[in-house]
């Protein structure tokens, strides 16, 4: 089984590769990027880590698959089965502050036309998306591609986390016992389902205060991150996890059924067509098994529906 993170060398790329190498040391990866030698650098120093700890004197069972850097050509692909797509251009001016994922829009767009050049080059596999704005890579991708749109899966988990930690220090619970998923724009309009809400399997409900404050809170917190560490530095750690928690899934053939929130082609689910968006899915080994149409709160579905025309208009 291989994993190939393009745009391997990056902030996120090299860390879910990292969180790849340490979680399953037995998944072959390949970190394809225009920058061979940092990802020739990376995938040694993650190859080293993944070696440390499947070392007989630290209980490991000597499980190390390869771990190597590629360059950006079709050829570098041949062989994966799950293609991380992670490659940028460098944060644009703007893109540091709230909304600023839009900025990347324009040159992310002529990016992803490359890579999808790459991967046509071979035949269809999973696809998981990071580079941002990632409704519109993701829907971009796929269109270029060609390829059957449950090949696509978009990266929002972490707004998932985002939520259930805010929700867990306002009620003052283990963030672990918190489930409450997420859907629409990965952006300006995310938006948490508490009508789904539970927490330690309980159902809970939050005042319209708390709502707002979650919102609020998913909305700026990853800008917050941004400004903390320094414009360089996205939300590498649970971007990291996030990306090879799915890509793993993928392999395996999903979460054990369980849904999650990603961001997919929609072909006419809750309404709307030609867009991505997150929504609930089942993920298996060739991508999206299946496309969940939950019953929303009326304020649930105004805001799918705005996140839609957010994501429409800026086209
Ligand atoms: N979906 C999410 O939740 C989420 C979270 C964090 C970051 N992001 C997005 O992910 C993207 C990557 O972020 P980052 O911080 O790692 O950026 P980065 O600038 O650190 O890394 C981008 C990498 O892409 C490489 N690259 C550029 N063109 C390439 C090509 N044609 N082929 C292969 N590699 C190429 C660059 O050399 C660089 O190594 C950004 O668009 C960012 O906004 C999304
Ligand atoms: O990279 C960014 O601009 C933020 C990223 O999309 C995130 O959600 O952490």
């Amino acid at each position: 089984m291989e994993v190939a993170v393009i745009g391997g060398a990056g902030t996120i790329g090299s860390t879910a590769a990292y969180t790849l190498a340490i979680d399953r040391p037995d998944v072959d990866l390949t970190l394809v990027d225009v920058d061979v030698d940092a990802a020739t650098g990376h995938a040694t120093d993650a190859r080293h880590a993944r070696t440390l700890g499947q070392l007989p004197q630290f209980g490991g069972d000597g499980t190390t698959a390869p771990v190597e850097g590629a360059p950006s050509r079709g050829g570098s692909l041949e062989t994966a089965d799950v293609a991380v797509i992670a490659a940028s251009v460098p944060r644009p001016e703007g893109s540091a502050q709230r909304g600023g994922r839009a900025h990347f829009l324009e040159r992310n767009r002529e990016l992803a036309s490359t890579i999808a050049g790459a991967l046509t080059e071979r035949d269809p596999l999973p696809v998981v998306v990071v580079s941002n704005p990632v409704d519109h890579i993701t829907h971009h991708l796929w269109r270029e591609t060609g390829w059957d749109r449950r090949r696509f899966v978009g990266y929002s988990l972490s707004e998932t986390a985002r939520t259930a930690d805010r929700i867990a220090t306002l009620r003052d619970v283990p963030r672990g016992s918190v489930y409450c998923p997420t859907v629409g724009e990965h952006g300006e309009h995310v938006v948490p389902l508490f009508s789904r809400l539970t927490i330690d399997g309980e159902r809970v409900t939050l005042t319209e205060a708390e709502r707002r404050e979650v919102r609020e809170y998913v909305r700026d917190v990853p800008y917050d991150v941004i400004d903390l560490r320094g414009a360089g530095e996205s939300s590498r750690w649970v971007t990291g996890r996030g990306v090879a928690r799915l890509a793993g899934a993928v392999l395996d053939g999903g979460f054990d059924g369980e849904p999650v929130s990603l961001s997919v082609p929609l072909d006419g689910e809750y309404g709307f067509e030609d867009v991505c968006l997150s929504v609930p899915v089942r993920l298996g080994r060739d991508g999206v098994e299946r496309i969940l149409e939950w019953d929303l709160a009326d304020d649930e579905r105004e805001r799918l529906d705005a996140a839609y025309d957010s994501i429409t208009s800026a086209r």
